[in-house]
C-alpha cells in the first residue's frame, strides 16, 4: 500500500521568520496523520525549518538543487549542502524551472539521479502545457519527460522517488484538472514506469497531482486510487488551509 503524500511548495514566498511562524502554527494542528507531509521552502529557511521540525514527522524539502556536489557554479546549491542541514526532499523539474530557467529533461535526469545518490527524495514534476493538451500531445509529452527523468535508475531508486503530474495550465490558475483527467494521466505514468521497469515498481512509486489543489477539490482527487496525494502551491501558503489538505489525505488513507 502506498502512503499518501501531501507536499507544499511555497515557491518564492516566506522569509525565515515567516517560515518559522508558519511551522509553529502547522505543528500545533498536524500530528500523526499517517500522511507523508512535506514543506518545500526557499533555501534560506531550510536550516531553521529542519531544526524546528525535528521529530515532528514533517519533512522539509528544497525546491531545486544543482546535481554536482560542489564546484564553480555561482548561485547554486548542492545536494551535499541540503543534506548537511537535514533536508529530506527536493522538487526537481518544476514547470516554473523548465519555463523560466530553461531547465531541460537532461538536467532533470541529472538532478533526479544526484538527489537519490545523496539520499534525498526527489519529487519529479512532469506535465503538459495548454497548447500541448489542445493538440492532443499530453501522453507523448509526459512520456518523454518521465522516461528521460528516470532513465538509467535502478528499480529500487524508482520506487523511492515521487512523481508529480502537474499540467502547466492548472498551476496557479484556479483551473484544476478534473479528477478523471488527472487520474487518466497518472495511470498513463504508472504504465510508463511498468513498461520501463516492471509492474511492481509501478505499483510502488507514488504519483501526485498538482495544480490548483485546495480543500474544496482535494477529496475528489484522492478518491482516485491512482492519485497518491498532492503537490500544492498557493493553498500551502496558509497553515490552516494546508492542514485541511493533510487531514483530507489522512481520512482518505484510513478509508483505503
Ligand atoms: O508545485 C506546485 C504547483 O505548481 C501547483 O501550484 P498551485 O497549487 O498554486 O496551482
Amino acid at each position: 500500500m502506498r502512503q499518501p503524500v501531501i507536499a507544499g511548495n511555497w515557491k518564492m514566498y516566506k522569509t525565515v521568520k515567516e517560515s518559522l511562524e508558519y511551522l509553529s502554527n502547522f505543528q500545533a494542528e498536524v500530528k500523526n496523520e499517517g500522511v507523508e507531509t512535506v514543506l518545500c521552502a526557499p533555501f534560506l529557511a531550510l536550516s531553521a525549518l529542519t531544526e524546528k521540525a525535528e521529530g515532528s514527522g514533517i519533512g522539509i524539502g528544497a525546491q531545486n538543487m544543482h546535481w554536482e556536489q560542489e564546484g564553480a557554479y555561482t548561485g547554486e546549491i548542492s545536494p551535499t549542502m541540503l543534506k548537511a542541514v537535514n533536508v529530506s526532499y527536493v522538487i526537481v523539474g518544476h514547470s516554473e524551472r523548465r519555463t523560466y530557467f530553461s531547465e531541460t529533461d537532461e538536467q532533470v535526469r541529472l538532478k533526479t539521479k544526484s538527489a537519490l545518490d545523496h539520499d534525498l527524495i526527489p519529487i519529479v514534476c512532469v506535465g503538459e502545457t495548454l497548447e500541448e493538451r489542445e493538440n492532443g500531445n499530453t501522453q507523448e509529452v509526459v512520456h518523454q519527460q518521465v522516461v528521460e527523468a528516470i532513465q538509467g535508475l535502478r528499480s529500487k531508486e524508482v520506487s523511492r522517488l515521487i512523481l508529480a503530474y502537474e499540467p502547466v495550465w492548472a498551476i496557479g490558475t484556479g483551473r484544476s484538472a478534473t479528477e478523471k483527467d488527472a487520474g487518466d494521466v497518472i495511470q498513463w505514468i504508472r504504465k510508463i514506469v511498468a513498461d520501463q521497469y516492471d509492474q511492481q515498481v509501478a505499483n510502488e512509486v507514488r504519483i501526485l497531482y498538482g495544480g490548483s489543489v485546495k480543500p474544496a477539490n482535494i477529496d475528489s482527487f484522492l478518491s482516485n486510487q491512482d492519485i497518491d496525494g498532492a503537490l500544492v502551491g498557493g493553498a500551502s501558503l496558509d497553515p490552516d488551509t494546508f492542514t485541511q489538505l493533510v487531514k483530507a489525505a489522512s481520512r482518505r488513507g484510513d478509508e483505503r
